[in-house]
């Protein structure tokens, strides 16, 4: 097929060889990979997905699919060479697909694939409910999120945003259109949740919900010793099972490594009028650690909020005099990044390499971890915030494609980058690109068996190692629905079954 004869194929959206759309499509956040698919759908329903990926599936030729949520992977995870990219995200005029449709009763949201996290919360937010779990940055697809896991501060008791999804429609990789829960089409259900868009292409998702909280106590308190940090991190995730007034609804946590970083993007929560000097607070090796929590709250139990918060805190370990606490709605609780990312984008710091790292830690290994890598490897300087929070696995379905270190309590890093011209040395791409792979090498000379979140593999055998016990299914699950291997072949997983060389 050319593109011509693709645009012969009649769908209801549109199919466009425009190139402002073929460039739009060969970009990603990561801004490291440039790939040009030879065409782009805007699809116009799920009817019109199936349209396409039957015809890549049944041409002789066979071309490659990929879904583009809204583009916000790192390494070209939703491009595809010589392919069709499927445009989810982003509205068509008239001919557009479902906005999200609220079931009230049920306590769910009904999302086109496509549909932005920011999006379904609006919607939701018209009946007073809300998706449970959340990623910290809202302006992601719900297909996007749900191919990965989708992770933010809430995951330890609600469990990722895959944990919290009863039905799917999918597109497979044959072009059928089939509906998958726990109970209808399982196999495809579970493979699809954490599938790194493998096995098809998710045009709905049913997501649970519940009644939207009003306000957020958001509290941030600082520590020294790493060992306390984490012991306090693990018992507040412990108490998952407590009933809501007696644990905290989000916990979080990051590294402040350098001075500067304190009053970053995400930090600008402290008042620059009052500067924390890491120096002036005995961090050891010149590293200092960030607990995150919140309290949700309504407006009719405001008068029991701050015992309940004076409870918990007294359980903590932290430095005495660095709490820094603020209130505000839900909402702009939720939508914090995007606030960070109108300042960068403001001073064109928002369209920058991002080369980010992304890791799984279990848990009897992050004190190894925090001494090669925060007080080592990174030698006082990032160039970005860097993550860390634990979950619980058991919150986790193992039936889905995601993996995860084999412990019942593990970690979330994330060093979260961006590459500037500004003359210094450790800013620059290729600088921080060696220091991730430096963090891989040291993770694997100590035997410390981490798993990369948002994975990025240039070869087979590194895949097969990252899925372990997982890749036979996860290779059966392929060859069952996608034989041909024509969907999402930017995840560089799977080659497509009808070309000799790479065409990812
Ligand atoms: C600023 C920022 C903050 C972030 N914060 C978090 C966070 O807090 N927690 C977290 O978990 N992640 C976070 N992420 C990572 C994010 O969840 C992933 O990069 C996610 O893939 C982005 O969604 P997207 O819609 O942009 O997907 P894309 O980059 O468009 O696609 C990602 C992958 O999913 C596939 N895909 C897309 N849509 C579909 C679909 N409908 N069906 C099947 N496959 C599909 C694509 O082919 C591709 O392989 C963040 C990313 C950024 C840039």
């Amino acid at each position: 097929l050319n593109p011509t004869e693709l645009l012969r194929l009649g769908v209801d959206g549109q199919l466009s060889v425009d190139p402002a759309d073929v460039e739009s499509a060969s970009l990603d956040f990561g801004g490291v990979n440039r790939v040009e698919p030879m065409a782009v759908l805007h699809p116009a329903s799920a009817e019109d997905v199936a349209r396409l990926v039957r015809s890549a599936y049944e041409s002789a030729r066979g071309f490659t699919v990929s879904a583009r949520g809204h583009g916000h992977s790192i390494n070209g995870q939703a491009q595809t060479a010589n392919g069709v990219v499927v445009q989810m995200s982003g509205r068509l005029g008239s001919r557009n697909p479902e906005k999200p449709r609220v079931l009230e009763k049920m306590r769910y949201v009904d999302a086109w694939g496509g549909e932005l996290w920011i999006d379904v919360l609006r919607s939701t937010l018209e009946y007073g409910l809300a998706p449970k779990s959340w990623t910290d940055y809202l302006y992601l697809s719900v297909g996007g999120t749900l191919s990965n896991a989708g992770i933010s501060g809430q995951a330890f008791h609600h469990g990722p945003q895959i944990s919290n999804v009863y039905e799917l429609d999918v597109v497979t990789g044959k072009g059928e259109l089939l509906t998958c829960s726990q109970k209808q089409n399982s196999e495809l259900f579970h493979a699809v949740l954490g599938g790194l868009g493998q096995f098809g292409i998710i045009t709905r998702a049913r997501i649970a919900l519940e009644p939207a909280p009003q306000r957020v106590r958001w509290i941030r308190v600082l520590y020294s010793n790493f060992t306390t940090f984490t012991q306090d991190q693990e018992y507040l995730i412990s108490l998952h099972g407590q009933h809501s007034s007696q644990k905290f609804d989000y916990v979080e946590g990051f590294v402040i490594v350098d001075e500067g970083l304190i009053n970053n993007w995400r930090s600008s929560f402290f008042s620059p009028r009052n500067p924390v000097k890491i120096a002036s607070l005995g961090a050891s090796g010149g590293v200092l650690y960030c607990l995150e929590i919140t309290k949700n709250y309504h407006e009719s139990t405001a008068d029991t909020i701050d015992q309940e918060v004076e409870a918990l805190m007294q359980k903590l370990n932290f430095i005495p005099a660095t709490v820094f606490t603020t209130d505000l709605p839900y909402v702009d609780f939720l939508d914090r990044v995007h606030k960070a990312e109108l300042k960068l984008r403001s001073k064109g710091l928002w369209e920058v390499p991002h080369p980010w790292l992304n890791l799984f830690v279990p848990k009897s290994r992050i004190d190894d971890f925090d001494k090669g890598v925060f007080k080592g490897i990174l030698e006082n300087k990032t160039s970005g915030p860097i993550l860390i929070y634990p979950m619980n696995k058991n919150k986790w379905d193992e039936r889905s494609s995601v993996v995860v270190p084999d412990e019942e309590v593990f970690y979330l890093v994330a060093l979260l980058r961006s590459a500037l011209d500004t003359g210094e040395e450790t800013q620059t791409l290729e600088y921080l690109s060696n220091q991730n792979r430096q963090i891989l090498r040291f993770c694997d000379e100590a035997g410390i068996d981490v798993k990369q979140y948002l994975p990025h593999y240039t070869y087979e055998e590194e895949w097969v190692d990252h899925f372990g016990d997982k890749w036979a299914l996860f290779h059966q699950r392929k060859m069952e629905f996608d034989p041909r291997h024509i969907l999402t072949t930017g995840q560089r997983i799977f080659k497509p079954s009808f070309t000799s060389k790479t065409a990812y």
